[in-house]
């Protein structure tokens, strides 16, 4: 499909064309040998998007956008009334980008220029869109209802799904009544979930988004859910604190069940768990959450207490699947989290039917193009007025970085424009008390604004002219203004502003935001959102032509941890302090010299193989000092 569309667009860099092609030929022939399938159909040479008369459009059009000011744009009804869409009590105000409706048809046209249905219908379809590693991309596929049929390599995934889903209900109704007990006879109430990444952020924002909601928290009564992440131990011993090994049940959260951080983590946690239950305890106080069952047998995981998802899923896509739905429904119980699936799936629907002019992640996404690659912003602020939503940015960070942050395209070209940009948020009004003056006077930062209208925790004190969520939202309405509006000199002559200060409290305004607003925060419209925002991610890379669903990037770094590791066993085995012309540049030199002999002064003799919960003890949690 993706090659055809090629061949109808041509131009500078179709197929085959010049020394850059017949070497992206030749590279990709090597790679398929080498992993021993045929060469992609989506990896055929193609041109890359800014070559066409749509991106060329869109390019010219910019001088026209530049003349106008969001101050005098934002006053046209009609104006408002098209820059707005709402599917299923979502509603999305975008009047406040810079955009003008024939700058929306433009998108548009670059979404169809750029297949972005095709490549919607080929996801949806479970092809092989994950080019450079030959997979499908169905996170879809764990949120479909049961009759729904998605084929990957022609047979239906979809019972598969809900195989492991009745397995996660099943179970969690289990620990949740009591009927799994722990080593010692007592119910597990407490849940520490080790994993990083994608196999943290997401199941992370979901669960702070309910622990709120006063439904969800009916559910929550009496149990804990933490996490851990980091391999700092001192990540270890705050999520350790305070709990009791008899009652807690730990979930091995890993794709692969190989990332160092998460398999380090999860041998201390396994030590805490056999230090005070013995050898056994494991059986009942460990789970598994991967892709790999092999490995998670050779942990020492039963496995029939493994849940599996599947390498169709991507990492920072998987919360649907049983990487959230597992510690979420243990936490929340299965019929909660099964209205998040639902509200997903209801956006999923949405992105894959409804026409691009009313399609929310659709618009979403074009929007990010236009102002990443057009009007040259390099970040995009998360802003959610709800503080149940403060993991949001956190994950998106993930969604949206991992996915596209990538400097050539699908098929290896390098790209001659920007893709990805920089997510980072804070929930109002914290943010406003921080990183706002840049926003409002430093770079330009396209913002998401989200509102809810009924707060999670109302409260309207005694003689307040607005309830304590109103003040809040009156933060959500006024910031969008100030940024699009601005304050101008003649403004703040007429209010006397002394001259030398008229600079300085100049607001430029002409700064896009959108506003997104929900009826309230609950499982079914965190799913919405958690969708909207996947889906919006994946738009943009389908436009810039790239691999959203790849994440090279992250592999060389790993590579030379694992170089520093054995490294630094050598070293200290050997009581050696390192030299030149050992493979490491003088800087890295010097900074692990310095390292080293500061540890040496730390070491025990005898590393211990248990974990030291005795130190665990109180809320000022201390680092695990037996181990260095
Ligand atoms: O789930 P795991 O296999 O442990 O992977 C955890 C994380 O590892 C890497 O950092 C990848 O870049 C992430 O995408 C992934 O989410």
């Amino acid at each position: 499909m993706w090659a055809r569309d090629t061949l109808a667009r041509g131009g500078r860099d179709a197929p085959g064309r010049g020394e850059f092609g017949r070497r992206r030929a030749r590279h990709w022939e090597r790679r398929g040998r080498a992993v021993g399938r045929a060469m992609p159909v989506v990896m055929e040479a193609k041109a890359l998007i800014s070559s066409t008369e749509e991106w060329r459009a869109l390019r010219s059009h910019v001088e026209a956008i530049d003349k106008t000011h969001l101050r005098d744009l934002i006053r046209d009804e009609a104006r408002c009334d098209a820059l707005a869409l709402e599917y299923d009590g979502l509603y999305c105000d975008f009047a406040r980008q810079r955009v003008t409706t024939e700058t929306m048809e433009k998108l548009y046209d670059l979404a169809r220029a750029a297949g972005v249905r095709e490549k919607v219908n080929a996801m949806f379809n479970g092809e092989a869109i994950n080019s450079t590693e030959n997979r499908a991309v169905l996170h879809v596929a764990t949120r479909a209802p049961k009759d729904k049929v998605i084929n990957v390599d022609g047979r239906n995934v979809v019972p598969d799904v809900h195989d492991v889903l009745e397995k996660i209900k099943e179970f969690s109704e289990r620990v949740r009544n009591g009927e799994w007990i722990g080593e010692t006879g007592k119910p597990l109430k407490d849940v520490v979930a080790i994993g990083i990444g994608g196999s943290f952020l997401g199941p992370l924002f979901v669960h702070t988004a309910l622990r709120t909601n006063p439904e969800a928290a009916v559910g929550a009564s009496g149990r804990q859910l933490r996490f851990l992440a980091n391999v700092d131990p001192v990540d270890v011993a705050r999520s350790l604190n305070g709990l009791d090994p008899e009652t807690t049940l730990v979930i091995v959260v890993s794709k692969t069940f190989t990332t160092a951080e998460t398999m380090l983590n999860a041998r201390t946690v396994r030590a805490w768990i056999r230090a005070s239950l013995g050898e056994n305890a494991v059986q009942k106080h460990m789970v598994a959450i991967s892709t790999n069952l092999k490995l998670v047998k050779e942990f020492g995981i039963d496995p029939d207490n493994a849940f599996a998802f599947w390498d169709w899923v991507g990492g920072r896509y998987s919360v649907c699947s049983a990487v959230g739905m597992l510690p979420l429904s243990l936490q929340y119980g299965y019929d909660t989290m099964e209205k998040f699936l639902e509200g997903a799936w209801s956006m999923d629907q949405h992105f894959a039917n409804a026409p691009f002019e009313e399609n929310l992640p659709v618009t979403l996404g074009m929007l990010s193009v236009w102002n990443v690659s057009f009007l040259g912003c390099p970040a995009r602020a998360i802003l959610p007025y709800c503080q149940a939503l403060a993991k949001l940015a956190p994950h998106i960070q993930q969604v949206a970085m991992e996915s596209n942050g990538k400097g050539v395209a699908i098929d290896g070209t390098p790209l001659d424009y920007d893709t990805g940009e920089i997510d980072f948020g804070e929930p109002g009004t914290n943010g406003q008390h921080s990183f706002y003056q840049l926003i409002h006077q430093g770079r330009t930062i396209p913002c998401d604004f989200i509102g809810i209208v009924k707060s999670q925790q109302s409260v309207y004190l005694k003689g307040e002219i607005v309830s304590n969520h109103d003040e809040l939202m009156c933060n959500f309405f006024a910031q969008a203004d100030a940024l699009a509006v601005g304050k101008s000199a003649v403004e703040l002559r007429s209010e006397n502003v002394p001259d030398a200060l008229i600079p300085h409290k100049t607001f430029s305004g002409n700064r896009p935001s959108l506003s997104i607003m929900l009826p309230e925060l609950n499982a079914y419209t965190t799913g919405q959102l958690l969708s909207l925002y996947e889906h919006r991610v994946a738009v943009q890379g389908f436009v810039w032509g790239i691999n959203s669903f790849d994440q090279w990037g992250v592999e060389l770094g790993k590579v030379l941890a694992s170089r520093v590791r054995a490294t630094m066993n050598d070293k200290r085995t050997k009581g050696e302090t390192m030299s030149g012309g050992e493979g490491y540049n003088p800087s890295t030199t010097r900074l692990l010299n310095r390292y080293l002999a500061g540890k040496a002064k730390l070491i025990y003799p005898e590393p211990k193989d248990v974990f030291p919960c005795d130190l665990i003890d109180s809320d000022e949690c201390r680092p695990p000092t037996s181990y260095v």
